[in-house]
């Protein structure tokens, strides 16, 4: 059994009382999950304190106390540990208790506003078609080798991030591709992790709910590069604007990928159609599956961080020709009536307006964009007239409705949504609060050669109102309505 004084390598400690070389079962922040002789790390939250639960970890049978400010009573047989960051220790000891399994495979993390959960999901699918096992942490799924997991977070909290490598390196996986979103760095739920590799996709509006500013949105992103070790690379998106700051400080290789900027890795776009891109990468020609200029970077991206990763020029490109969609991004099907209808993630104001500039510069004019959206409540307010605002400007006609209301008042949310839209582009829009009847409505509106697109929650199959989960899924939604209204 391992012991206390073990996973506290590499932790700050300020004091400690009691015995440190105590046997430890497991680790929690949960304090309703503590159990006999485990170890309760009291971490303040974003709705209560964890120390507020200490009393309730030693009454469950809990061995250890790691907290910032130690209780008024000790209880005997019980050591407490104090540091200066809780959530940092929680990451290091969990790090530590499943035996540095960052450290045993390549681990790369992905980061930026748009585009992670694509990318990580077409480096898992291109190094396992390579040959090689390999592990995903992704907003969609948690994959190790090919055993799947529901996810829960787009990066988990680092005791079951560590879980999970621990998992992968039982199964003998050798690269880990990984989403890092900003909640999960200013979280310290990748602390300690030991990375092969970091991407940065881009940077554009979205929790301004959360930090406090763009530029700590910014910077929060930034910190994950100047954590890399010198081994690792550090990959950025060279036409992003905030690209280069992401460098300025980090350890790492640096190398940049763009469309139209000078990089390291370039690529051009020869044809964008609705059934892929045709791309010159490094001089090279390659057919991709997927749609959209902005898949040209995240294509880009996949080619330069196989090559980092020890992969040949011909084995990337042939593998990039035959990767095939992610769930839930821009993925489409056509109708009997030859109605096109897509679903996407789009759920900030950039994958939006990319996701409608795509369907634009490919549609001709004579067929209608028919856009059903809305935005998450308890997220970030500030982006859903932003929202409103280009959704009716690139469609035909727009229905807004509800997405994941969560705890607030979908109506509302729509209202917000509203005061965006330009006072010409008005006419074109409509509000119907239950998703099933927007999406309905939208396929009832739709005549041969239109394309609906059904944008915000993608691959998700549950909807979130008023706090209580239900079953939905809009690509098999939208699918039975045009079959049901015979289109
Ligand atoms: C706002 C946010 O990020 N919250 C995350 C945070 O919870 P919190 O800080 O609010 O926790 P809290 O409720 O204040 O509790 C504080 C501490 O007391 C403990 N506690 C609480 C109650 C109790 O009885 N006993 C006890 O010990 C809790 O376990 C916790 O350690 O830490 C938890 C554990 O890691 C996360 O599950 C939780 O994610 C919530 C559910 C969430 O919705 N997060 C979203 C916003 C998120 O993280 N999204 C990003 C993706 C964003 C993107 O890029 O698109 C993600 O990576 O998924
Ligand atoms: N490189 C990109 N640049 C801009 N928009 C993109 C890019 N890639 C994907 N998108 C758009 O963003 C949506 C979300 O893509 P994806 O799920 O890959 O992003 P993510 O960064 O994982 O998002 P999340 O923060 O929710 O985890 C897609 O459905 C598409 O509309
Ligand atoms: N990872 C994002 C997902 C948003 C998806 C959208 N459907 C919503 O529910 O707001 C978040 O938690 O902000
Ligand atoms: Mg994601």
């Amino acid at each position: 059994m391992i012991l206390l004084k073990d996973i506290l390598y590499k932790v700050t400690l300020e004091s400690v009382t009691g015995n440190p070389n105590v046997p430890v079962n497991n680790i929690q922040f949960d304090s309703r999950l503590v159990g006999l002789n485990d170890v309760f790390v009291a971490v303040k939250g974003t709705q209560s304190d964890g120390h507020a639960y200490i009393k309730n970890a030693e009454d469950q049978g809990a061995i250890a106390i790691i907290c910032e400010e130690m209780p008024s009573n000790f209880v005997n047989g019980i050591t407490y540990v104090q540091t200066s960051d809780s959530a940092r220790a929680l990451a290091i000891i969990a790090s530590n208790y499943y035996n540095t399994p960052s450290e045993n495979l390549k681990l790369v993390g992905i980061t930026g506003t748009n585009g992670k959960t694509t990318i990580a999901t077409l480096l898992y699918q291109l190094f396992t078609k390579a040959g090689f096992k390999t592990g995903l942490l992704s907003t969609v799924k948690v994959v190790v080798a090919d055993k799947e997991y529901p996810a829960t977070h787009t990066t988990p909290d680092s005791l079951t991030i560590n879980k999970y490598l621990s998992e992968m390196n039982e199964a003998g996986v050798e690269y880990c591709f990984m989403e890092v979103s900003s909640h999960g760095i200013h979280q310290m739920r990748t602390e300690g992790l030991h990375f092969a590799g970091g991407i940065f996709t881009n940077l554009t509006h979205d929790h301004l709910d959360y930090h406090s500013s763009f530029s700590e949105y910014r910077d929060v992103k930034k910190s994950f590069f100047d954590n890399l070790p010198k081994t690792a690379f550090a990959l950025v998106n060279a036409d992003d604007r905030n690209g280069q700051i992401m460098l300025q400080n980090t350890k790492a290789k640096k190398v940049t990928y763009a469309l139209k900027s000078f990089a390291d890795y370039r690529a051009q776009i020869l044809e964008n159609q609705f059934s892929g891109l045709l791309l010159k990468v490094n001089e090279q020609e390659v057919w991709v599956k997927l749609i959209g200029s902005f898949n040209a970077y995240n294509v880009l991206a996949i080619y330069a961080a196989s090559e980092l990763l020890g992969l040949s020029q011909i084995e990337a490109l042939q593998y990039l020709s035959e990767l095939t969609s992610v769930s839930g991004r821009f993925q489409y099907l056509i109708s009997a009536k030859k109605i096109t209808a897509i679903v996407d993630y789009a759920h900030t104001p950039d994958a939006l307006k990319n996701v409608l500039e795509t369907i634009n510069d490919i549609r001709t004019k004579n067929e209608n964009l028919i856009t059903v959206v809305g935005c998450g409540g308890d997220r970030d307010r500030t982006k859903r007239p932003v929202m409103g605002k280009i959704a009716a400007a690139l469609s035909s006609k727009v229905i807004f409705t509800s997405d994941n209301p969560r705890s607030e008042n979908p109506e509302t949310i729509i209202e917000e949504i509203e005061k965006g839209v330009e006072p010409l582009d008005y006419k074109k829009t409509l509000a119907i609060t239950s998703r099933k009847q927007a999406i309905k409505t939208a396929c009832q509106l739709a005549e041969e050669n239109d394309i609906i697109l059904i944008a915000g929650k993608g691959h998700e199959t549950y909807q979130e109102i008023m706090g209580k989960r239900t079953d939905f899924d809009d690509y098999k939604i939208v699918q039975e309505l045009l079959i049901e209204l015979n289109k």
